[in-house]
């Protein structure tokens, strides 16, 4: 790998990041210099972007083909590779995973949590597809590694076959929209191509193709209160749940803009939690672009989510302060930081699935 970069430490507030450099002979000031570079990039915006990272555009554009050639089978065909709720692994129609509930989310998406070309579809129906899947996985597998003997050391099982790890490689299609007088007609056909989020892993690497669309959240740009729900009148931990409720609606987002060949590091919830928010929790969304040009192209990228393994004990967080003992309805989460109930990885991530998937 010509790159590869590292979290070395996180403890308590002090985050201090290191990069392996280029080509196994790392000068300590590149990563020193590179590591400020990408914390500061990190903690101002959530987000950086790695060049020269040694992945061929060739490779993204074989598995974009892949998921094309599945999306295009008959609907039959396509449901027995449909994603395995327990695994995560499998083939998620438009509709199966909602971010946004108030819009049509059209997304056809592929995750891959194994690498065994048996869990992968039949060769006759995609050919090719774990031989190009696979290496791509190794190579954006190796670009997230983390060194051993760290906090972050907990994630040493990443897309490794005895599971334990939740780690992820997503490829994601997504088709032209239909054009915007369909939207007018049709009473609840508003489209989007995924609603806002926050990754629920540690970080994310994104490739993404030229068309366009993915936009963050700018930090600040509105306020939330936090409400304490409890379950029971008894003021315990294991009573007490903590949601956020937005107070204005004056959001912004910017455009994320593409970069030849570029992959984005985007900070994800546990990342958020694990350094008390230094570096937040980067919120994304896809929007349909504007101009029957552009809304007629389809879209892919690839995703690859970084989770540590599933039995790493998730940082314990100072207790809040009772805000109001009636909540209104809980609607979004931001980070993990206040989730005081949740013990492990895995039990955050299934907390995720349970909210996004149908
Ligand atoms: O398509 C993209 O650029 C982002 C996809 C995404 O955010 C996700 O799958 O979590
Ligand atoms: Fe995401």
């Amino acid at each position: 790998m010509a790159f590869q970069w590292f979290l070395e430490q996180v403890i308590g507030n002090d985050v201090r990041f290191a990069i392996a450099g280029t080509d196994g002979c790392p000068m300590k000031s590149v990563v020193r210099r590179i590591g400020q570079q990408l914390f500061a990039a990190l903690s101002g915006k959530g987000l950086a972007m790695l060049v020269n990272h040694g992945i061929a555009d060739e490779k993204l554009k074989a598995v974009y083909a892949d998921l094309d050639n599945l999306c295009a089978l008959p609907e039959g065909c396509k449901a027995q590779y449909l994603r395995n709720p327990v695994s995560n692994h499998g083939y998620v129609q438009p509709g199966m995973e909602q971010f946004d509930t108030t819009k049509q989310e059209l997304r056809h998406s592929y995750n891959i949590t194994s690498l065994s070309a048996a869990a992968f579809p039949a060769q006759e129906d995609v050919p090719q597809f774990p031989q190009h899947a696979v290496p791509l996985a190794h190579d954006l597998t190796n670009l997230s590694r983390l060194p051993p003997a760290t906090l972050l050391g907990c994630h040493a099982g990443m897309l490794r076959s005895e599971g334990g790890n939740a780690s992820s490689m997503r490829l994601l299609y997504y088709p032209p929209v239909p054009p915007e007088d369909d939207e007018r007609h049709e009473h609840h056909a508003t489209y989007t191509r995924c609603g806002a989020h926050a990754d629920c892993c540690t970080f994310t690497l994104l490739a993404q193709d030229s068309e366009g669309g993915l936009e963050v959240k700018l930090n600040g740009s509105e306020k939330w209160q936090a409400y304490v729900c409890i379950h029971t009148g008894q003021h315990t931990l294991a009573n007490v749940d903590v949601h956020y409720v937005k107070l204005n609606g004056s959001e912004k987002w910017q455009a994320v803009g593409h970069l030849p060949g570029a992959i984005l590091v985007q900070t994800g919830e546990l990342l958020a939690s694990w350094t008390t928010n230094l570096l937040p929790a980067l919120v994304h969304r896809v929007v349909v672009p504007s101009g029957a040009y552009a809304r007629a192209r389809a879209r892919h990228c690839v995703a690859f989510f970084c989770h540590p393994d599933n039995d790493a004990t998730l940082p314990k967080f100072p207790q809040l302060p009772i805000l109001a003992p009636a909540p209104p309805p809980p609607i979004f989460t931001p980070h993990l930081t206040l989730h005081h109930r949740l013990l492990n990885a895995a039990h955050h991530l299934q907390k995720r699935f349970r909210e996004t998937y149908a």
